[in-house]
C-alpha cells in the first residue's frame, strides 16, 4: 500500500441541493445484508510531497480552522461581524425551513415513528455538554443525565464521541448505555450480534467491568495505540511554546485544541502539526470545533460505528427500526450521511447557526436536546 503523506480528510463539501424536505419520510424499504468489514480498511492515498502543496494544505487547514465554531449569534457563512441580530434571526429562521426543529417538528417525526423500535445515538462534547473552554470540564447536567437515562431505560441508546471511551463514560456514568470512543474507534457493545463481525480480528467477547454485563469490544485501529501515544508526545512538545494550545489523548486519536490560542497564532500550530503528520503517513488530520484531530487512515468513522452498533444490538436489516443520531459537530457528518443515504433514519443537527449538513432536522443547544429526550420519554410512555 502506498501512502506517502498525511491525508487531509475534511468531510465531502455538502451539497447545497438538499434532498427535498423529507423526502425519505416515507417508508423504508428492506435493506439488503450490509458487509460491515471492507476486505481492506486503510484508505489508500497517494500524496507527493512538494513546497507548493505543504502551502496550499496549510492554507485550506487554516481556513478550516477559521471556520470552525464560530461564535453563537454569528452567521456561519457571514463575515459581516457587524451583522444586525435581527438578521441573524431571520438567517437562521430561513434556515430551519430546510432544517426544521426536532422539537416542533415531534409529532412529524413521532408519527413516522409510531410501530417502530426507536435506537438513539448520541453525540457527546455540544451535544450533552455545552461547549466550553476545558475539555476537562466538559461536564454534563445532573438534569441531562437524567433525562439520557431515562431515554435509555425505554430505547437503546449509544454515546458515540470523539473523547475515549473510558473518558466519556467518566463524565456521563450511566451504565444503561453503549459506549464508543475515539470517533467509533473504540467500541463496547452488547453481545447480541450478528454473523457481521463474529471472528473480525478486532472484536473480542468479554465481560464489561464497568457495567458488569457480556459485550463485544471492536477496536479497529487497535495497531495505532503506540503509534498515536508517540505523536501525542510529540504535539505536546512541538505546541508546548504556543499559549493556549493543548493536547488529548483520546487513545485513537488526538486532538489538538486552539480555542485558547489567539488567532495570530493558528497558522503556526496548522504548520507545527502539519510537519509532525509528514512524518506519520499512515494518520490524517479531520477539523472539529476549534480542534484537530489526527487519526489513523482506516476507513470507519461514526457513521461505520452506527452501523456496528445497530448491528451488535440486533437491530440492523430491520425494516421496524427507526434510529435517530443527535449530534453538532463535522465528524457527525458522517452518521447523518449514513442514516440519509441508507434511507434509514434521522440526523438532527445541534447547531444555533446555520450549516450545511446532511441532517434532518436541528436543536439549537444541548438543552433542546434535553427536552427532545424528555418529550421522547413523555411519548413513549403514553404509548405504552
Ligand atoms: O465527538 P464529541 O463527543 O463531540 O467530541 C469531539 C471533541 O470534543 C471535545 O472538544 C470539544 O469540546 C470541548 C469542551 O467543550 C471544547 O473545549 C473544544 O474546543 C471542542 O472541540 C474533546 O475535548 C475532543 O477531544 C473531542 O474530539
Amino acid at each position: 500500500m502506498d501512502i506517502k503523506t498525511p491525508v487531509l480528510a475534511d468531510p465531502a463539501p455538502i451539497k447545497k441541493s438538499r434532498l427535498s424536505m423529507h423526502s425519505s419520510i416515507l417508508p423504508y424499504s428492506p435493506q439488503p445484508q450490509r458487509a460491515l468489514f471492507a476486505t481492506g480498511m486503510l484508505l489508500s492515498i497517494p500524496r507527493k510531497k512538494t513546497g507548493v502543496l505543504d502551502d496550499v494544505r496549510t492554507a485550506a487547514w487554516l481556513d478550516s480552522m477559521k471556520s470552525s465554531s464560530p461564535p453563537p449569534k454569528k452567521f456561519a457563512y457571514d463575515t459581516n461581524a457587524d451583522q444586525d441580530s435581527s438578521d441573524v434571526d431571520v438567517s437562521y429562521r430561513s434556515w430551519t425551513l430546510n432544517y426544521p426543529s426536532a422539537l416542533t417538528s415531534f409529532e412529524q417525526i413521532t408519527h413516522f415513528a409510531k410501530g417502530k423500535r426507536l435506537a438513539l445515538f448520541l453525540d457527546y462534547d455540544g451535544t450533552l455538554s455545552p461547549i466550553v473552554d476545558n475539555p476537562d470540564l466538559a461536564f454534563m447536567s445532573d438534569d441531562m443525565r437524567s433525562a439520557v437515562k431515562d431515554v435509555a431505560k425505554l430505547f437503546p441508546t449509544a454515546i458515540i464521541s470523539g473523547r475515549s471511551r473510558d473518558k466519556v463514560y467518566e463524565f456521563v456514568g450511566l451504565s444503561e448505555l453503549y459506549y464508543a470512543g475515539s470517533h467509533g474507534m473504540d467500541i463496547m457493545s452488547p453481545a447480541k450480534g450478528s454473523a457481521g463481525f463474529n471472528g473480525h480480528p478486532n472484536c473480542v467477547k468479554l465481560t464489561d467491568k464497568q457495567q458488569g454485563k457480556e459485550a463485544v469490544l471492536f477496536q479497529p485501529a487497535s495497531e495505532f495505540v503506540s503509534m498515536i501515544e508517540e505523536v501525542f508526545t510529540s504535539l505536546i512538545e512541538t505546541t508546548k511554546e504556543i499559549k493556549g494550545a493543548t493536547v488529548e489523548n483520546n487513545k485513537f486519536c488526538v486532538s489538538v485544541h486552539y480555542r485558547n490560542v489567539a488567532e495570530k497564532d493558528w497558522k503556526t500550530i496548522a504548520l507545527r502539526v502539519y510537519a509532525i503528520l509528514k512524518e506519520y503517513p499512515r494518520l490524517r488530520l479531520t477539523h472539529g470545533r476549534k480542534v484537530l484531530e489526527v487519526r489513523p487512515v482506516i476507513d470507519w468513522n461514526k457513521g461505520k460505528a452506527v452501523e456496528f452498533l445497530l448491528d451488535s444490538l440486533g437491530l440492523n436489516d430491520c425494516d421496524d427500526v427507526l434510529p435517530i443520531y443527535v449530534g453538532d459537530d463535522r465528524t457527525d457528518e458522517d452518521a447523518f450521511k449514513f442514516l440519509r443515504e441508507e434511507n434509514r433514519g434521522y440526523g438532527i443537527l445541534v447547531s444555533s447557526v446555520p450549516k450545511e449538513s446532511h441532517a434532518f432536522y436541528s436543536l439549537k443547544e444541548p438543552s433542546e436536546v434535553m427536552e427532545f429526550l424528555k418529550e421522547l420519554v413523555t411519548w413513549k410512555l403514553s404509548s405504552l
